[in-house]
């Protein structure tokens, strides 16, 4: 049997429907809305990102400023590129892609962006309150992960909490703003969680984790990663990677990090690439910073993960 397609573009299309009116009861209001992305170099995955957010926000009424930085751009120069816009108040949310240059320390350029525009919650403040279970904000690419499988599990009939209860995720990849994220948000969805990484590739091989996974969250950026002997037939596959391969006629085009000619006939349920959390993560990002500019307000925002269910009790109080 072949597996359900878990369609990107038609959740980011319903996810985005109230933000244009989100961002103009702003505008109405005299409140500042704002998004600034800097990109540093011309990384394959990273401008395509920035293209995507560029055209997004133009859609959504949202004033985007980019900042495109040469690759020789020294650290000092993007630190006060960011202090600069911490103190820009048409400024709500700021965005530094991914990956920086080598010569560019990543921790150092995050501490320094304002905790209260930093929409990706890579400052230390904001990945503490995540890891914590309270966020400020949930990073993009895992809250794009886990809204389409609540969406699919709502779509299948299937109650979210029950399923997540018993449930394996196992998450390939654990980068400061994929894979831990993902992580936190399995553990607060109070579900089974496995973190993979490449040493596991390198000494035992990832198969005897990934084939007991009922979902399996692929962020590694290795095209083809994921193949049928590392799935089982009931996994719900989640494919987060972006990689440009070039076909034989010199045309570049993305592909994730599962196989999917081979994989998407084996599981339950799988994302496509493209048009699986790509489209869903651009969704998220401006609802970032759209909560970041009600933030900034002080006007009131929806609590993001009341998620956790409590256990009952094993035996009633006598
Ligand atoms: N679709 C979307 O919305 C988005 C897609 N992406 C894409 O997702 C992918 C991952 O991004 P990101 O997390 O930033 O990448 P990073 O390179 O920062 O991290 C990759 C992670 O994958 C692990 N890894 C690498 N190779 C293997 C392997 N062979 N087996 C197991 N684990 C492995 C690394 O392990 P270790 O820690 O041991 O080095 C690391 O933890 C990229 O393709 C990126 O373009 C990113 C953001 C959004
Ligand atoms: N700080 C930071 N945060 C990121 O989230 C981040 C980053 N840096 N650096 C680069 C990667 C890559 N990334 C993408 C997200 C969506 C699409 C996306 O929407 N892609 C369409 C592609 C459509 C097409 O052009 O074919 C899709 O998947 O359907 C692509 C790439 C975010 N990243």
């Amino acid at each position: 049997m072949s597996a359900q397609v878990i369609d990107g573009r038609a959740c980011a299309h319903a996810l985005k429907a109230t933000l244009p009116a989100d961002v103009s009861r702003l505008q109405q209001d005299g409140l500042p809305i704002g998004l600034a992305t800097i990109l540093i170099g011309d990384q394959y995955g990273a401008s395509a990102y920035e293209r995507r957010i560029r055209r997004l926000a133009a859609e959504l009424g949202v004033p985007h400023r980019p900042h495109p930085l040469p690759a020789d751009t020294p650290q000092d120069g993007v630190i006060r590129l960011i202090e600069k816009l911490n103190n820009d108040s048409s400024v709500s949310g700021i965005l530094v892609l991914r990956p920086l240059p080598a010569h560019i320390d990543e921790a150092t350029v995050f501490r320094a962006i304002d905790p209260r525009k930093d929409i990706e919650a890579v400052h230390p403040e904001n990945a503490g309150l995540l890891a914590l279970g309270v966020p400020r904000f949930i990073p993009s690419t895992a809250a794009s992960v886990f809204h389409l499988l609540d969406t699919w599990l709502d779509s299948v009939g299937e109650n979210r909490a029950d399923f997540y209860h018993r449930s394996l995720i196992v998450v390939v990849g654990r980068s400061n703003n994929v894979g831990k994220p993902a992580i936190s948000l399995g553990y607060e969805r109070q579900a089974t969680v496995q973190s993979v990484d490449e040493w596991a590739d390198r000494t035992t091989g990832i198969g005897r984790h990934t084939r007991w996974a009922d979902v399996l969250i692929v962020a590694a950026g290795k095209a083809g990663l994921i193949k049928t002997e590392h799935v089982s037939e009931n996994a719900v596959v989640i494919d987060v990677g972006i990689n440009p391969q070039t076909d034989a006629d010199g045309r570049v085009r993305m592909v994730g990090d599962v196989d999917y000619a081979s994989v998407a006939p084996r599981v339950r349920a799988i994302t496509p690439v493209p048009g699986g959390v790509g489209p869903v993560t651009d969704v998220w990002l401006l609802r970032n910073t759209v909560r970041a500019a009600r933030l900034l307000a002080g006007l009131p925002v929806d609590d993001v993960l009341s998620l956790a269910t409590p256990i009952p009790a094993l035996m009633e109080e006598s």
